[in-house]
């Protein structure tokens, strides 16, 4: 797409048109609808024609080596360059070859966070066209490394920080960030981070690796997205005794001090972007997760990706391990190493497969946390999230003793604790089960309740095996084992697009159950001869744009769409209205 003159004189970046174009009176997106208003673009920023030094030193237009002769001339940059021009192809082949001599992946991950921050094209071409390989780079595993190390290894803002410092001055701080079209808002407080626990401040890596993963993997354009971090202090004693630690040095803020801020934030964010934004919550524990979603979710587009996304990703690994070992889902018993979300969006599948009552379904799931199985004596004490899973049982302190007591033929692992599926535990699934289906959600690989090479060890090659983390393929006596990655990275991003692309206000179950359906299409006779219950992430974007195709029909029909009239062809919609990092001639 070329630039023009016109759109010079329109008020916007002579080189910033993608897909958004300052027009009188308000600020176009990339469905041609006017989304903010003149007083939202009210910002101590002003919008100008980068050119010369400064266009390369742009990240969002920067395209380095690869401006032509014309382009040279045209931008003043003559003599800031060497004379060759390369493409943008040569461009990714040189840095994926400096990338691969790193040792470390943390310097993996700070090579890549430079170049998102010095050409933002090149750095989504180099993550899309290698996605397999930078993945577990700029996403779990070393992200949650890079969280615990972020005060050492800062540099320019990536995101928002809110603090209780800016209590009664959100929106203004809303009003800093220098874009206005905010379509996704990705905002975490930093408490549970990954199964790192308490990040606080630090947490910030995950909003950032989670938007990257927006428009990489869901095809959500950079400038729509916003990382946004919550600092209201953090438990964690070795980050307030650290001098580098970027965050507020005080213990935690909680109760009303906490919802008060929380509650600014969400009204502050409708107010600045309107209705249509979508807010996913990231890693915040439990205890405040369950509240924040039923809170807001009747008055904003709001999603937990925890809770919600891994719910998705989950079922849709469930149902294609169906084809694997036979029978629906309600033949199977699960046995879950906490996991309330998840276990509840395959009750709710359950019920609609079989047409019982969801109070009847969940008695095919069973919950372990921290003090054993919840059974109904600890009713009384229990979190209310907790509660429909407390069945009439003996208590059970062990995993080890539940597994044996309930005989699972599925076991999943989300506590974030690592190797609680002990040679024991995964040994005691596979007796039981000619192919026990294990999934060990915990991230990062640290906390990953077993390793790939365990659970086909353990269970003699028999184990479905999947984990949040990648694990690289196992050879036992002679075969190899492809592990899958039961991460929501499959889901959100395409979920996201679904529900921008339909202008959806509200996000509802169904939405989630068509993703999950939707993911589980897409899982090949190919990979099911591997073993694999999910997709390789190299075929992703056109996963999203079937993902977001469902998602928005549901939302169409739900009536919960706003952007009307339909598509017709929602996948090609999709594809359509996906991100492009493939440079534009600028004239
Ligand atoms: N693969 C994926 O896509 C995703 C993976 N995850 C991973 O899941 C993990 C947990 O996330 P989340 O549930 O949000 O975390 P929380 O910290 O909010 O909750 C942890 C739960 O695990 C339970 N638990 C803690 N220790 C044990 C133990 N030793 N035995 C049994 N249960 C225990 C806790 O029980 P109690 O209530 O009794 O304290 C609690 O219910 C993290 O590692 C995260 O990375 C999360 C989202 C997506
Ligand atoms: C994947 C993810 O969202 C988590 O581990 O928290
Ligand atoms: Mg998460």
């Amino acid at each position: 797409m070329e630039s023009t003159l016109q759109e010079m004189r329109d008020g916007a970046s002579v080189l910033d048109l993608e897909p958004k174009s300052t027009v009188a009176g308000g600020v176009r997106d990339v469905y041609g609808e006017d989304t903010a208003t003149e007083d939202q673009l009210v910002t101590p920023w002003s919008l100008s024609v980068a050119s010369g030094y400064s266009l390369l030193r742009d990240p969002h237009h920067n395209k380095g080596l690869a401006f032509n002769d014309k382009e040279r001339d045209a931008h003043y940059l003559r003599g800031l360059l060497p004379p060759a021009v390369v493409s943008q192809e040569v461009q990714v082949k040189k840095l994926m070859h400096i990338i691969r001599q790193y040792q470390l992946p943390l310097q993996k991950y700070m090579a890549m966070m430079d170049l998102q921050e010095r050409n933002e094209k090149l750095f989504y071409k180099l993550l899309i066209d290698n996605v397999e390989e930078m993945l577990p780079i700029v996403y779990t595993p070393t992200v949650g490394e890079a969280c615990q190390k972020y005060g050492s290894i800062f540099g320019r803002p990536q995101g928002l920080y809110i603090s209780l410092k800016e209590k009664g001055r959100i929106l203004e701080v809303l009003r800093n960030w220098p874009e206005k079209n905010i379509q996704v808002i990705v905002v975490t407080d930093g408490e549970r981070i990954l199964g790192l626990g308490d990040l606080g401040c630090q947490g910030m890596g995950i909003p950032v690796g989670k938007l990257s993963l927006y428009t990489a993997l869901g095809g959500v354009r950079p400038s729509a997205c916003l990382p946004v971090t919550i600092d209201v202090g953090t438990n964690n004693e070795k980050l307030l005794n650290d001098e580098f630690y970027i965050g507020l040095r005080q213990r935690r803020a909680t109760g009303q001090e906490y919802s008060e801020l929380l509650h600014e934030f969400m009204s502050a964010v409708k107010q600045n972007y309107g209705e249509r934004v979508l807010i996913q919550f990231e890693d915040f524990a439990n205890h405040n997760a369950f509240d924040l979603l039923a809170k807001y979710g009747t008055t904003h587009l709001v999603f937990n990706d925890d809770i919600q996304g891994t719910a998705s990703v989950v079922l849709a690994g469930l149902v294609a391990a169906l084809k694997l070992v036979g029978g629906t889902l309600a033949d199977h018993k699960f046995l879950f190493l906490a996991g309330t979300g998840i276990a509840e969006l395959i009750a709710l599948e359950m019920s609609k497969q079989t047409n019982m009552p969801v109070e009847e379904t969940r008695k095919r799931i069973w919950l372990v946390d921290s003090k054993g199985l919840i059974v109904g004596s600890r009713k009384e004490s229990l979190q209310h999230f907790k509660k429909p899973w407390a069945h009439e049982h003996e208590p059970i302190k062990t995993l080890l003793d539940a597994v044996n007591d309930i005989k699972p033929t599925v076991l999943i692992g989300t506590s974030g604790v690592g190797r609680t599926f002990t040679k024991e535990v995964v040994e005691a699934v596979a007796s039981f089960n000619e192919r026990p289906i294990i999934l060990a959600l915990s991230n990062p690989t640290s906390q990953s309740e077993c390793t790939a090479e365990e659970a086909y060890t353990w269970s003699k090659g028999r184990a479905i095996f999947a984990s949040g983390s990648p694990f690289a393929p196992v050879e036992y006596e002679g075969k190899v084992y492809v592990p899958g990655q039961a991460n929501n990275a499959y889901i959100f991003p395409g979920f996201g697009l679904g529900l921008i692309m339909s202008g959806t206000i509200r996000v509802h179950d169904d939405m989630l159950l068509a993703a999950s359906e939707a993911l589980a299409a897409q899982v090949t006779q190919e990979n099911f001869d591997k073993g694999l219950i999910y997709p390789p992430f190299t075929n992703i974007r056109k996963i999203s744009a079937q993902i977001a195709a469902n998602v928005a029909a549901k939302a169409y029909e739900l009536g919960l769409a706003t952007r009307l009239p339909q598509p017709k062809d929602l996948v090609k919609y999709a594809e359509s209205c996906m991100y492009s990092p493939a440079y534009r001639s600028y004239r």
